[in-house]
């Protein structure tokens, strides 16, 4: 059943699990649990139906959906040192599908190097590459774009799941700048080599970007994991417009402090409802909102929580402590072409044009993704940076930095200008040393969280951006590019940036966040005394309640990370099983 009201679930419902938020984690736990009919499974959204925005899935439209709209939390960050004190805009999605509802689809599942790490870390060898393939394949369904050309050459069918709930594609509708990012890498191939698809394990070099996107609609969590049993599953009810305000002690087992109950209420001054399972609570409220609700329930550093006056009732020092994130840094050049997506911007009809196609018949240029080629570099490994200080990547396939390509001017600073034709090659930090925080502003749930993703505060951090900046400027500076690529926009300070002050200064005014928040709940052996869940998903020195989101992973994914999420999530879902 779907209630749409916190106030209409039956009040003598009883539930074996409760899954507190329904992104893409959340939305694979309440299907795989609800698998089996002995279970009967609540899931709680704060936000409302993905249905109340209709760009959600209209691939190309994914920027709409942020900063400030109907199906976001709208978060801010505190002032950021490594960006001149700036605060930017940190949304998450609050829907059905979570953030996999508003996010821009990129789909990779990292290097292989990533999961043997977090394997090594957590001590437990299922998390290995060679031992998480069976689920990666279980989740995909590769199909073909929606203009239906022939792919070969753009990704190897062969290390796809073909029959999974998330539709995987390359974009279609090749666009001008294609072919120039493709020559280019032809040309410069020792440094930038073409990578046939970057979710081999290997991701090195430039390839086509692959996305959550099937038959030109968004794939979110909600729509691969959700709808195909949202009203056949009698044993499953979901409840949207609910924010969990806080996860109940029930009492004590084995000495320990059993935390299987839920509060949860539609705002601050609507009434309270309480919910307790008979087996668990899982959170799957994300990086930013876990950790949040965790100490809003006396779970946390004691020290921050007696600072709001919650009594500590689980002392755990890591909770919302370990904050990672990726860098986004958007360089834009001005084209000669008489086409970009810029275009969409300026021309209204075409615009309408354009969506009415998506709406008849999902087809179109808005059935693609918004950047249609990826690269993913390292450093040299001779580099000074990595000597000074250290590798922070997974290992050898691993990548610090990551080009990602828009026939468009984008911005996360400005306004797009008025007219012109732009591409945009950002540099993203992807492996970053700078760690932060969430911690809360008061013991009021509705108060939004301190969010401090610390981007760009370690000197690694601010180097690597600045190698990766001039890396771009080599990949521009290919023959394949004449005649095209016209020079660096000014607007930004990007073509004025030339010495390494002035590059540094660039970045620091322009970085922004590329979304990923991660590793603020994050897992650890069973033994150790560090970190808030053990490999099985469970919250260290509690019973009854489990964390599957992106809080847990030890280190942030080198990728695009909503497949890791994904991954993880079908993982729990074994361990629960099994317990
Ligand atoms: C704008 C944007 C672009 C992105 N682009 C990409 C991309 O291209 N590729 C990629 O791989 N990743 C991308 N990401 C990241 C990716 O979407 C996330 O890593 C992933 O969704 C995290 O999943 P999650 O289940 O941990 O949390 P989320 O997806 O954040 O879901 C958490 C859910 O819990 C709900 N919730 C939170 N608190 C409560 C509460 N108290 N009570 C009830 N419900 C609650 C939320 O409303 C939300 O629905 C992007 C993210 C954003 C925001």
């Amino acid at each position: 059943t779907l209630y749409t009201d916190p106030s209409q679930v039956p009040a003598a419902n009883k539930y074996t699990y409760i899954i507190v938020g329904a992104g893409p984690a959340g939305s694979v736990l309440a299907n795989r649990l609800s698998e089996d009919s002995n279970n009967k499974v609540l899931l709680i959204e704060a936000g409302p139906s993905d249905s109340v925005n209709p760009y959600i899935p209209v691939p190309f439209l994914c920027h709409g959906l942020s900063p400030d709209t109907n199906v976001n939390w709208n978060y801010t960050t505190v002032p950021q040192i490594g960006l001149g004190g700036r605060k930017v805009p940190y949304p998450r999605g609050r829907t059905l599908g979570g953030s996999s509802s508003i996010n821009y689809m990129i789909w990779t599942v990292g290097p292989s190097s990533d999961f043997d790490r977090w394997a090594a870390a957590v001590g437990d060898s299922s998390f290995s590459w060679k031992n998480v393939q069976g689920i990666i394949k279980g989740i995909e369904a590769l199909v073909p774009p929606a203009d239906g050309h022939n792919t070969t050459g753009q990704i190897i069918p062969s290390i796809h799941g073909t029959n999974g709930p998330v539709h995987i594609s390359v974009q279609g509708y090749p666009n001008e700048m294609d072919s120039k990012v493709f020559g280019a890498t032809a040309q410069l191939s020792a440094e930038f080599p073409f990578n046939e698809d970057m979710n081999s394990g290997n991701p090195l070099g430039i390839g086509w970007t692959q996305f959550s996107v099937g038959g030109g609609v968004r794939y979110s969590g909600a729509k691969a994991y959700l709808d195909p049993i949202i009203s056949s599953r009698s044993n499953l009810d979901i409840v949207l417009n609910a924010q969990v305000t806080k996860i109940v002690r029930t009492g004590t087992s084995g000495g320990l402090p059993v935390f299987n109950g839920v509060q949860f209420a539609q705002s601050a001054s609507s009434s309270k409802y309480s919910f307790n399972a008979t087996k668990e609570v899982i959170l799957a409220a994300g990086a930013i909102n876990t950790p949040q609700l965790l100490m809003l329930s006396g779970i946390g550093p004691s020290a921050e929580l007696s600072s709001h006056g919650i009594p500590t009732v689980v002392d755990l020092p890591d909770v919302g402590a370990h904050l990672q994130d990726h860098v986004v840094l958007p360089n834009v050049w001005l084209v000669n072409s008489t086409f970009t997506y810029d275009d969409l911007v300026y021309n209204e009809t075409l615009f309408i044009e354009d969506y009415v196609q998506w709406q008849t018949s999902h087809n179109g240029p808005l059935a693609t993704g918004p950047t249609t080629e990826t690269g993913w570099f390292r450093l040299p490994s001779n580099s000074q940076i990595l000597k000074a200080y250290g590798d922070p990547s997974s290992g050898p396939l691993s990548p610090h930095y990551e080009f990602l390509f828009a026939e468009a001017f984008s911005s996360f600073v400005q306004e797009s200008p008025a007219a012109g034709h732009y591409m945009m090659l950002s540099t993203n930090l992807i492996t970053p040393t700078s760690r932060g925080t969430v911690k809360l502003a008061s013991a009021n749930p509705f108060d939004d969280p301190l969010i401090d993703p610390a981007l760009l505060a370690s000197t690694f951090d601010k180097l690597t951006i600045r190698e990766a900046i001039k890396a771009a400027r080599r990949f521009a500076a290919a023959p394949a590019w004449k005649g095209y690529l016209v020079g660096e926009y000014a607007g930004t300070g990007f073509a004025a940036a030339q010495t390494d002050a002035q590059i540094d200064a660039y970045a620091s005014a322009n970085a922004a966040t590329v979304f990923h928040p991660f590793g603020t709940a994050f897992m650890s052996p069973a033994s150790s005394s560090k970190g808030v869940v053990t490999p099985d998903f469970k919250v260290k020195k509690t019973h009854g309640l489990r964390i599957v989101d992106a809080s847990v992973f030890p280190y942030i994914p080198t990728s695009h990370p909503q497949a890791a999420v994904y991954i993880f999530a079908e993982k729990a879902v074994k361990a629960i099983k099994n317990s």
